[in-house]
């Protein structure tokens, strides 16, 4: 029972605010403020900013980054429906694209009923690497740098004293030989990797910091030349992972039988599994959750994206970052990917709307904030397989893509909903047939 509406769930306790906002699509801007207002999860506060969000105060702007001239401004909606580890959360999504934040609401209602989503993030750790050339002997070098271990970590964390009294800091000092890409006759790279907890803070800025400031002494121990020190978007130590167990019966829509459903659900992942060019797609779809609650949250997405990309690759072969099996009567979704994000740091106590972000999470800590991140992945890839192995993408995405082509054609205003319901009504979702739509509106004498 949420909001006085019974959707046969258990109550969820007093003292976490329900996800689940049945209708909520169906209301208007306003009344889907005053909503938000009602249950507490902004204050009166929090209110304007939120209201304010498409027009900030060019002064921010302005601070964030270079020849800023104006401000680019994406819709901003709510994943409905989560919850992840027993504990609810609103998930705030900036994003273009029509029907991805009314999928993963969807599917995070399907999810929700079969218990939610499980889902755990490791530990803040990050991968600072120094190139080192003209070193002699890789072995020796790698012996020396080891032997100085201590001294390395110690020098890196009198780079940020706070961030070790907070428990984080650098760990471990690790040598990498690779190959020359030129083949025998080159100098093999070597690597070396500092392993950093940055705590509650994504650590790019940090880790380039250590790796800087390092650099001196692994040219003076080995009586080499650095040139490369920056981190790793390959985030491999900072891993998150979800999943979900539904039951095969309640997956049963579009008139199939919830194992047809299901079938479907386990074609398209054995098709990712086989296929890069099919992997590709399926990620773009676990993206589409990720990157639009990276955005909406302050995230450095394009670190993301990086790190998801690179660790689909690591067996060297691009693959699914999800997967789906049947097992004893259930549908099991798994995702694993690594997620490097903050709490704290870069634009997030700059951006009023990342602040804001972060609050309608309810998340304390940047590992919680991963599992959320994690579970949105796996809730969108279900959305679109569940549609791809059954009806096809396009019955539900181009319903809610028509407002976008009747815009496109030139409708304004209440002609909008109007124009989009005749596309989808006519089964044609096409700029020239709104435009053909919205002649004969125009044409047709007013009542
Ligand atoms: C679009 C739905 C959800 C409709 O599906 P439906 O069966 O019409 O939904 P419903 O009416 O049964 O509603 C169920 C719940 O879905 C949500 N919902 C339902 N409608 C709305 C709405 N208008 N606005 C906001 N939320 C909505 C809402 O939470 C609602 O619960 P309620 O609140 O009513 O109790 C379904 O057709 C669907 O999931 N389709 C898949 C769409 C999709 O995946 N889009 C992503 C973009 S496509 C892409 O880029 C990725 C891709 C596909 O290439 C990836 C890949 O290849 O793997
Ligand atoms: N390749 C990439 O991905 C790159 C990304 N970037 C950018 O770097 C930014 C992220 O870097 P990041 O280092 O996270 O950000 P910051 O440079 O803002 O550093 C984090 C700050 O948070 C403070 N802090 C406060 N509380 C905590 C806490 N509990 N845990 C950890 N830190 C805390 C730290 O302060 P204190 O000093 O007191 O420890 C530190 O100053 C993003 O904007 C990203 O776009 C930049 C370069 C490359």
């Amino acid at each position: 029972m949420a909001d006085g509406v019974d959707d046969g769930l258990p109550e969820v306790p007093p003292d976490i605010p329900s996800s689940r906002l049945p209708g909520f699509h169906r209301l208007g801007v306003d009344a889907r403020w005053r909503e938000l207002a009602r249950r507490g999860d902004v204050s009166p506060e929090e209110l304007q900013v939120l209201r304010a969000l498409g027009s900030p105060s060019f002064d921010i702007v302005n601070q964030m980054i270079e020849n800023a001239v104006g401000v680019f401004a994406l819709p901003l909606g709510l994943g409905l429906n989560f919850t992840v580890n027993g504990r609810d959360h609103l998930v705030p999504m900036a994003v273009e694209e029509p029907s991805v934040v009314a999928a993963v609401s969807y599917a995070a209602k399907v999810v929700r009923h079969a218990g939610g989503f499980t889902a755990e993030a490791d530990a803040s750790m990050m991968i600072a690497q120094v190139q080192l050339t003209g070193y002699g002997s890789p072995e020796l070098a790698r012996e020396c740098l080891l032997a100085h271990r201590e001294q390395l970590l110690a020098l890196a964390n009198s780079f940020h004293p706070a961030l070790q009294r907070r428990g984080g800091g650098a760990r471990e000092v690790q040598v990498r030989i690779l190959p020359a890409p030129e083949g025998p006759q080159g100098e093999p790279l070597f690597i070396v990797h500092l392993l950093v907890d940055t705590q509650e803070a994504m650590g790019a800025n940090l880790l380039n910091t250590m790796a800087e400031g390092v650099a001196p002494l692994i040219e003076q121990l080995t009586g080499g030349r650095v040139y490369v020190r920056i981190l790793s978007n390959l985030a491999d130590q900072r891993l998150a992972r979800a999943s979900c167990r539904i039951p095969v019966g309640a997956l049963a829509d579009f008139d199939l039988p919830g194992e047809a459903i299901a079938e479907g659900i386990l074609q398209a992942s054995r098709f990712a599994e086989a296929d890069p060019y099919r992997a590709a797609t399926h990620n773009k779809g676990v993206m589409n959750g990720i990157d639009a609650v990276a955005i909406a949250t302050g995230q450095d997405w394009r670190a993301i994206e990086a790190g998801a990309h690179a660790y689909a690759c690591r067996t060297g072969r691009y693959g699914p970052l999800s997967r789906w099996t049947l097992e004893h009567g259930f549908l099991v979704g798994r995702i694993e990917l690594p997620l490097a994000l903050g709490m704290v740091g870069g634009p997030i106590k700059v951006h009023p709307g990342a602040q804001l972000g972060l609050k309608l999470l309810r998340v304390t800590t940047v590992r919680e904030l991963a599992t959320v991140f994690a579970s949105v992945g796996l809730a969108q890839n279900f959305a679109a397989v569940r549609a791809l192995g059954s009806v096809g993408i396009q019955k539900g995405h181009m319903a809610l893509h028509a407002r976008c082509v009747a815009v496109t054609a030139g409708a304004r205003g209440l002609d909008v909903e109007k124009v989009a319901r005749l596309l989808v009504e006519r089964g044609s979702v096409k700029v020239e047939t709104a435009r053909e739509i919205l002649a004969s509106c125009q044409e047709a004498p007013a009542p």
